[in-house]
């Protein structure tokens, strides 16, 4: 088997003395789509934000590539290729395309961002037509869409999704979904998927991890949980 791009290992997390991580271990193979899913404050949400620096771990290792990076500020592990799109997707509406996109470039040596611009507005060509749009007078759909684009605009070799169908209708929850296998096809990248959505999870996962308070407490692959298979490791 091939390294693993993501290895996190006993990572642990509070919230001032409330520990709500109890040692995670996960890993990701490059290029796999591996989906996290659990009820309301499994702490799915907390295992993401632990592993990209928002929240401090009190113990644990988050390795990139084979690199330690659990020490590193968030920016730091942008550039060491990990990106992150927050639940609520944070975008700057009052900003337009472009300037969403310019400023997700910050990580990015500047003689390297046209290209990668290039790269980002070939996988959305949508949002290339719409570069003077202001991003909150999109649809939600296509603001999921501004927002995967700022993540990809870093050039990440993980990327890390908090619940990207959230408040969108079918059609663009399958917009979305259809985005996210396109950059993974095109580039290659691993993406990490915290997701309520369970079918819209399974339809793109090869592997499902499932916490619960905490913890991981099992780990399937689609092909495998047919009927109610998959609500019996809830
Ligand atoms: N900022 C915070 N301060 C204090 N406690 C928090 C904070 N954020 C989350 N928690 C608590 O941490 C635990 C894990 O929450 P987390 O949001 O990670 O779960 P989740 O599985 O992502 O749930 P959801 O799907 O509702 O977002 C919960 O008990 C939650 O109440």
């Amino acid at each position: 088997m091939s390294r693993a791009v993501l290895e996190v290992d006993g990572l642990r997390a509070a919230y001032g003395n409330k520990e709500v991580l109890h040692g995670i271990h996960l890993h990701l193979a490059p290029g796999e789509i591996v989906a996290l899913l659990g009820h309301n404050g499994a702490g799915k949400s907390t295992t993401l934000r632990a592993i990209f620096g928002l929240v401090p771990p009190t113990d644990g290792v988050v390795r990139l590539d084979g690199r330690p990076v659990h020490r590193l500020p968030p920016a730091d592990r942008v550039r060491a290729g990990l990106s992150m799109t927050p639940q609520g997707r944070g975008v700057f509406p009052r900003l337009t395309v472009q300037e969403n996109l310019d400023l997700a470039a910050y990580t990015v040596p500047r003689g390297e961002r046209p290209e990668r611009l290039r790269q980002v507005l070939e996988t959305f060509p949508i949002l290339g037509e719409r570069l003077r749009q202001r991003v909150g007078t999109m649809s939600g759909g296509q603001q999921q869409m501004v927002a995967l684009a700022i993540a990809l605009m870093q050039g990440p070799r993980v990327l890390m999704l908090d619940e990207p169908s959230v408040g969108l209708s079918p059609v663009m929850v399958e917009q979305v979904l259809k985005s996210i296998l396109e950059i993974n096809r095109r580039l290659g990248t691993a993406v990490l998927l915290v997701e309520q959505n369970v079918p819209a999870a399974l339809s793109v996962a090869k592997r499902v991890l499932v916490m619960k308070t905490g913890r991981i407490v099992a780990e399937a692959r689609p092909e495998d949980l047919s009927g109610n298979a998959l609500w019996d490791l809830f």
